[in-house]
């Protein structure tokens, strides 16, 4: 959009029938419209007032489903209008390069085009890593794409990988109440968190119905027809109706045409680009999950925006201080160095929290579980982090980030003293955390 927008004639290449990328079809939105219908209902079943008035009946997965479809079909139909509309001619086939300046595009009619062009955008994205020893064409094997085709609700589940996948199917299963085991080789969950929070995650996904079993590597995935054993390294046989294999991504490279170019991805499938997101090759950019890091929707979608608006004579622009958002039941957010970042570099900070049980909108909504945790610098106030979990955290963080991009000597935390904000509301957190972090420097 942004490059037709500046002018240029833009010709959209997509493998699948409909636009929107795995984001919409697979990844982002189908997750969050799961997680959305579970918190739904979740929140219903411990409604006080709805007990015993309204019947909940049993849902499944294949009803959830339904209603993620819905999700799906309205974003492609936004979409749509927004190619139609630019006059973006959308071709609906496989795209690869046929040396430099050349596109081939073979399409579901058994057609060929040649498309010449001065710049080749590739944004082909990632798709789940399937190590050889495992299954995946057995009914009992999924990965985050073929479980959104799941017919039935497993009873027990098991996840191989607790990354950010991992953890929040974890919520979303558990939240439809089966039992889950939720197997990390790694010793805590999402390590690049703030260690309370990780801590935070683990006693819920617990307390919600997980078992997590931390450093634990898998030998032998053996599915037979009543369902799954995985078998772990520690000599542990985990026994499920299901398992999902979500141990990390791999780029969409293969068949490209890379090599017509003199292109190489590295061993994930990714590709290398510089601050312009240009590939080793003129004229050839790369952006989203095909260039590995941070490979995210948010991130992806500005790169895509900044590398268009280059070729249109823009200056280059990269993405940074991309916050962390992850859906999981409750939610997580963070932008900036954690403690032990900070602590690590020495740089002198301090901490103010705010705890959402004491906040009237956390009491008036039932959603009392989570905090706000401001990092700050002792001398100057300036706001180095923000760490939040909880009800909207996905949300709040984007104060503390409007605040924490401001050039010196406008990045303080006295913003949040001096500043009038609505009441009740979850942003009344930055507040309460701002004035427990001065107390703690006057103490
Ligand atoms: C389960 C899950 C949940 C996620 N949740 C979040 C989230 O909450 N927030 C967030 O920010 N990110 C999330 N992500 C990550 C996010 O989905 C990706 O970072 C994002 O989709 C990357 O966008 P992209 O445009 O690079 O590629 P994609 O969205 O993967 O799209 C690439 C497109 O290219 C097409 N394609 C590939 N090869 C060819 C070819 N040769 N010819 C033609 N077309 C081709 C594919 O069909 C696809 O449609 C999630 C991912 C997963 C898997
Ligand atoms: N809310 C969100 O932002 C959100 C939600 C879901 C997914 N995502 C994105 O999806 C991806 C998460 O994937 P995940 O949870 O499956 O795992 P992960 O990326 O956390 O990786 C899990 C493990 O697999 C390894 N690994 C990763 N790719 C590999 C490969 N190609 N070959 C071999 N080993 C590999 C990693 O080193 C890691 O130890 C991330 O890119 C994340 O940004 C984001």
């Amino acid at each position: 959009m942004r490059a037709a927008k500046g002018g240029l004639r833009v010709a959209m290449v997509e493998d699948q029938p409909q636009v929107g990328g795995s984001c919409t079809h697979l990844g982002t939105i189908p997750s969050k419209a799961f997680r959305h219908q579970v918190r739904q209902l979740v929140r219903h079943r411990r409604n006080p007032l709805l007990q015993g008035v309204t019947d909940l009946p049993d849902v499944g997965w294949p009803q959830l489903l339904s209603r993620v479809s819905d999700v799906i079909g309205a974003q492609v139909q936004v979409r749509s209008g927004f190619y139609f509309r630019n006059r973006v001619q959308v071709f609906n086939g496989r795209g690869s390069i046929a040396g430099e300046g050349r596109v081939r595009v073979n399409d579901t009619h058994d057609r060929e085009w040649l498309l010449e062009t001065r710049h080749i955008l590739l944004a082909t994205g990632s798709r789940p890593y399937h190590p050889a020893d495992v299954d995946f064409s057995h009914p009992r094997v999924y990965d985050s794409d073929t479980i959104l085709s799941m017919q039935h609700t497993p009873r027990n589940i098991i996840i191989y990988g607790a990354g950010v996948i991992g953890c929040e199917y974890a919520s979303i299963f558990t939240g439809l109440g089966m039992r889950v085991d939720l197997v990390n080789s790694r010793e805590h969950l999402l390590d690049f968190l703030d260690a309370e929070i990780s801590d935070a995650l683990s006693y819920h996904l617990r307390e919600q119905g997980a078992t997590i079993r931390h450093g634990e590597e898998y030998v032998a995935v053996e599915p037979d027809e009543e369902g799954v054993t995985l078998v772990l390294a520690s000599g542990k046989r985990l026994r499920a109706d299901a398992l999902l294999w979500s141990n990390g991504r791999s780029g969409n490279s293969q068949n490209l045409g890379l090599e017509t170019v003199g292109l190489e991805p590295n061993g994930r499938g990714q590709l290398q680009v510089d601050e312009r997101y240009q590939t080793q090759v003129p004229n050839i950019f790369a952006v989203g999950d095909l260039i590995g890091w941070p490979s995210l929707a948010s991130a992806s979608y500005d790169q895509g925006r900044f590398c268009a608006g280059m070729l249109c004579g823009d200056p280059v622009r990269q993405v940074a201080n991309v916050p962390t958002g992850i859906y999981t039941i409750p939610g997580i957010s963070s932008l900036g160095p954690t403690e032990h970042e900070l602590t690590e570099a020495r740089i002198p900070y301090e901490v103010g929290q705010a705890f959402f049980k004491n906040l009237a909108r956390a009491q008036i909504t039932g959603e009392r579980t989570g905090m706000l945790k401001l990092l700050f610098h002792r001398d100057t106030l300036e706001l180095l982090g923000i760490h939040c979990f909880g009800y909207q955290a996905t949300e709040i963080v984007h104060v503390g980030q409007a605040i924490m991009s401001q050039p010196a000597p406008h990045n303080t935390l006295e913003y949040f003293v001096n500043t009038t904000f609505n009441y009740p509301t979850m942003a009344e957190a930055y507040r309460v955390a701002a004035i427990n972090g001065l107390n703690r420097l006057r103490r």
